[in-house]
């Protein structure tokens, strides 16, 4: 099996994830500030935690050459995305201490512990199986955005958003992952009871996400 088998596992929850109102509302600049300042301020705190998961990945590897896949993501988790958000909240008024100290959604620490639990008392397949709709997701809404005539990337307070998931190096990184993954995956078969409970990881961590954007939705001040 390979990762194109988890997606068409979920095929409805994952369009309900890449295809959410918040990143629609997000891509024509039509969303409300409050949700997205409690999206960022959320997604920090979930940052901390995936990075936890990726360092877990090394713990967890079974060879030199699984050891290294993880290295890549705790490096770009800690030195790109998660400083990005911090610049980003930086600009909107709120500063690095303040984000630490905010405290975590229940879909924050849903999310984020299923990951963790999911790799503690798993393998390191079943492990990245749900690490992978995070990184998965956003290069494909990355690339969604950036390709759709709609978005607007003048007068759209959240382009940067946009241009950070659609760049080269989140793009990239993301395309290496998913060689990783494949690489786990090969010698599974889907049909398989491993298959099946791989596909219903990657399920779970799919509906995580979508519950992830309707958090910040439901913080929608006028
Ligand atoms: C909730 C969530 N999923 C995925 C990503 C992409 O890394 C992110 N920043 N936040």
């Amino acid at each position: 099996m390979n990762h194109q088998d988890l997606i068409q596992a979920c095929q409805h929850d994952w369009n309900d994830y890449t295809e959410h109102s918040f990143v629609q509302q997000l891509a024509l600049g039509e969303l409300a500030h409050s949700s997205f300042l409690h999206y960022l301020k959320q997604d920090f705190l979930f940052l901390k935690q995936y990075t936890r998961a990726y360092a877990l990945a090394i713990y967890k590897a079974r060879s030199l050459a699984e050891m290294r896949m993880a290295l890549p993501s705790v490096q770009a988790l800690l030195e790109s995305e998660i400083a990005h958000h911090v610049n980003y909240c930086g600009e909107w008024g709120i500063s690095e201490i303040e984000m630490e100290a905010e405290p975590e959604a229940v879909g924050t620490v849903a999310y984020t512990r299923f990951v963790l639990d999911t790799g503690m008392s798993g393998d390191v397949i079943d492990l990245y199986a749900a690490l992978a709709p995070c990184s998965i997701g956003y290069a494909v809404i990355g690339a969604q955005l950036s390709a759709a005539k709609s978005t607007k990337f003048v007068n759209n307070p959240y382009a940067n958003w946009i241009n950070m998931y659609a760049g080269e190096e989140f793009q990239l990184g993301v395309e290496k992952s998913i060689k990783n993954l494949d690489t786990l995956l090969e010698d599974i078969e889907l049909s398989s009871q491993r298959g099946q409970r791989l596909c219903q990881i990657f399920k779970t961590a799919t509906r995580m996400e979508v519950a992830f954007w309707q958090q910040g939705l439901d913080q929608t001040k006028n």
